[in-house]
């Protein structure tokens, strides 16, 4: 009970106290009430102070915006009013327009019926006109169409018409081709710097290789000549332009032609530059030489997995009488045998230089360029006093078939043509310039019987038609470019030189052929080679023979001896020669005294004082039955100075048969040392005469025996052996040749019983 009541008590102690702290705690919250309505008071006199100030403030302005707008309410009634005044106004006048509107109306409607009529017809002629404009248009849209169409059949017919004449242009080539002609260019230099360019000689220049040159002292008509080539350029073609169009030709010598470019004009009038450009020429002027040497290179590069090609280079220049090697400054000989040779230049000592690439070739060439120049020095001479010979044979060997295609490219940069007076040079000059010019017309005259088709042709009057004999008149395929000066003061010259090329266009030398040996003509080489071993051997026997018979001579008679007879008989079986028995004086001829003349090299029943070096001369030709034409052809040698390599012609060229070739490497033909009988020799030479394509005639001797055969103008075995025909016979020509042949048999079958013997000792 107690603690209830302690209890309670506590309770109401507790109770006590919260009463006081909540009096103390309300006394405090009103205080700060009282404090806070203090403060809410004082902020109401002040917003009651600035309210009543801002209300003072409105009122003022409130009547000055009334004022305000009374000013302009009084303004906007006197605009108004205006306005309306105006717009009254306004009314007038549009009545006013109206007015006069509509009586101008009236006016205009009057006027409109009073046109109506004529517009209408207006109207009606428009749209006629309109129509008939359509229709000329149509119309002239179906003529457009129509003129179209034949403008289209006239294109067709003019293109087919360029087509043909392209195709005409080709067969007309072909037919050239076939025909061999030589291929004659013309290029007209431009006029240099400082050259005056008031007249030139060149009056048009055709598309297809016309050329019309004026005479400047003539009136326009009277003056002028006409030309035709295969090509003309202006002055202003370009070196490229001018190799794009020989490049076919050039090309065809990796094909196994033989190609010769020559250039031909006066002096100055740019035979250099286009052979081989100006000087230190660089690659954008490069000549004829280098392009062409160049490309072929390339194209034997692009062949090189079916055809591995060599080449020898070789670069002379040709002054007087002498050929002077740019490449070591030496003296060439001219082997008389030229026309013989494969490659056709035979010059026996020229060591080639073989060149594998375009630098090669550069390097050489560039070689040949600064010994000419000091060549030139060295021999007293000018660049345009010699002729310039680049020469590169090439073999190439085709991988698969094993055959072999020679071709050579010979590019000659020839001595100027001008005349002697006008150059007024005197001595030594006028000798040399004289020779030039002799040089030049023999050219002239080799080209001109060759355009007569003459039997003989003189190339042994001169050593630059011999060192071109076999690009002139062989197999080879021949280009000529005739360079002019259009300078009116050379006009003479000009003129001369066309008229020469003229001639030189109409040659005709053949057909060209390619050198291919294939592994038939390989094999046929092989035996020629044998034969050649055998008489060899023979020749030792007669030697021994000869021995014999010093003892006393021994008469012979071609027509009662038994062994000559069956020999002719053998050899007359051919379908081809047949030996006549030749029943003239000659036919007893004292053996002795037949090797006796072969030794001495007399002729027989020829004076003696005719000089030994001739008499053994006239004794081969007579004896070889070199007559009339060749016989003229060998006396013509002799006035080149000749004499003493005539002489020893024969030992030279029975050791140039062994020892020249341009490929070593190749010449080495199985050395097999086998006896064959006279019969098997004879029937070997009738093999050949039978298999080798395009035959010549050659009648040879190896000191004194003396045979027939047909040899292929390919091999280089048939050196030692003279040809009775020089060039490739024509039907006409072979059977000349053959008749000439049986003829120089029968007189080698005076001689038959030294070789009936030789061969006897075989038998
Ligand atoms: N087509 C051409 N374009 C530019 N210049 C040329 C052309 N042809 C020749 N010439 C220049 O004419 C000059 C004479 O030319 P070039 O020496 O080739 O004559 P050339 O007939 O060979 O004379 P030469 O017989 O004396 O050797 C040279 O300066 C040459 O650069």
């Amino acid at each position: 009970m107690v603690k209830s009541l302690m209890q309670t008590e506590k309770e109401k102690n507790e109770e006590k106290i919260l009463a006081g702290s909540n009096i103390r705690r309300l006394l405090k919250e009103k205080e700060d009430s009282d404090t806070r309505i203090i403060e809410l008071m004082q902020v109401l006199e002040s917003t009651k102070k600035s309210y009543e100030e801002k209300c003072e403030q409105l009122e003022i302005e409130a009547s000055g915006a009334k004022q305000e707008l009374e000013g302009k309410l009084k303004d906007s009634e006197f605009l108004l009013e205006e306005s309306r005044r105006v717009i009254k106004a306004l009314e007038a006048t549009l009545e006013a327009k109206l007015q006069n509107l509509s009586q101008k109306e009236h006016i205009l409607n009057a006027f409109m019926s009073l046109k109506f009529q004529p517009l209408q017809e207006l109207r009606t002629s428009a749209q006629i006109i309109k129509q008939e404009v359509i229709y000329a248009e149509r119309k002239q849209n179906d003529e457009l169409v129509n003129f179209g169409m034949k403008l289209k059949v006239l294109t067709d017919e003019a293109t087919n018409y360029h087509n043909v004449l392209l195709e005409n242009r080709k067969l007309y080539n072909e037919v050239q081709e076939l025909k061999g002609n030589i291929r004659v260019y013309c290029r007209i230099r431009p006029f240099l710097v400082g050259e005056t360019r008031k007249s030139s000689i060149v009056g048009s220049i055709g598309e297809n290789g016309e050329l019309v040159v004026l005479n400047p002292s003539k009136q326009v008509k009277d003056g002028e000549k006409k030309f035709k080539f295969n090509k003309v350029y202006g002055p202003s073609a370009t070196q490229g332009e001018v190799f794009l169009d020989i490049q076919p030709l050039v090309r065809s010598v990796l094909d196994g032609y033989n190609v010769c470019i020559f250039a031909y004009g006066q002096t100055g009038s740019g035979k250099t530059y286009t052979m081989s450009g100006p000087d230190s020429p660089t690659e954008e002027v490069w000549g004829v030489n280098y392009r062409a040497l160049n490309d072929l290179f390339h194209i034997s590069q692009s062949r090189r997995n079916s055809i591995l090609y060599e080449g020898v280079f070789l670069v002379f220049l040709l002054v007087s009488f002498i050929l002077w090697n740019l490449l070591n400054c030496n003296v060439l000989t001219l082997g008389i045998l030229s026309s013989s040779q494969p490659n056709g230049l035979a010059v026996p000592n020229a060591i080639m230089h073989p060149v594998n690439s375009t630098s090669d070739v550069l390097e050489l060439m560039n070689i040949g360029q600064t010994n000419r120049a000091v060549s030139a020095t060295a021999l007293n001479t000018s660049s345009s006093r010699s002729h310039c010979v680049v020469t590169v044979h090439i073999r190439g060997s085709d991988l698969k078939t094993r055959s072999t295609l020679c071709g050579s490219l010979h590019l000659v940069d020839l001595a100027g043509s001008e005349r002697v007076d006008r150059s007024e040079v005197m001595g030594d000059r006028l000798k040399e310039a004289q020779h030039i010019n002799k040089s030049l017309s023999a050219l002239g005259d080799v080209i001109f019987s060759l355009s007569q088709k003459n039997a003989h042709v003189p190339y042994r009057n001169s050593k630059l038609t011999q060192v071109l004999q076999s690009s002139l008149g062989g197999h080879a395929k021949t280009l000529m470019f005739v360079q002019i000066n259009p300078d009116a003061n050379s006009y003479l010259e000009s003129l001369s030189a066309l008229k020469f090329a003229e001639r030189v266009s109409g040659v005709e030398l053949g057909a060209a052929r390619i050198n291919k040996e294939g592994n038939d003509v390989s094999n046929l080489m092989e035996k020629v080679v044998l034969l050649e071993e055998t008489l060899a051997r023979k020749d030792e026997e007669i030697d021994h023979l000869q021995m014999l018979l010093d003892a006393g001579p021994v008469s012979f008679n071609v027509n009662n001896n038994k062994h000559e007879k069956s020999m002719l008989r053998h050899s007359s079986s051919s379908p081809e020669i047949s030996f006549k028995d030749n029943s003239s004086s000659r036919s007893e001829i004292s053996f002795q005294q037949i090797i006796e003349s072969n030794r001495k090299g007399e002729s027989l029943g020829q004076p003696k004082d005719s000089g030994e070096e001739r008499g053994r001369t006239y004794s081969d030709m007579e004896l070889l039955g070199l007559s009339g034409a060749d016989s003229e052809e060998f006396s013509s040698d002799i006035s080149d100075g000749d004499l003493i390599h005539m002489g020893k012609e024969t030992e030279r060229s029975a050791a140039s048969a062994i020892d020249f070739s341009l490929f070593p490497e190749h010449k080495s033909i199985d050395n097999r040392k086998q006896r064959i009988s006279h019969n098997n020799l004879v029937s070997e030479l009738s093999f050949l005469r039978h298999h080798i394509p395009y035959p010549h005639f050659y009648v040879g001797y190896r000191r004194s025996i003396f045979l027939s055969p047909l040899f292929s103008p390919a091999s280089s075995s048939c050196v030692g052996l003279r040809p009775l025909t020089s060039t490739h016979p024509s039907a006409d020509a072979f059977s000349a040749a053959k008749a000439r042949a049986s003829q120089s048999l029968a007189k080698a079958a005076v001689i038959v019983g030294v070789a009936r013997r030789l061969f006897w000792i075989d038998l």
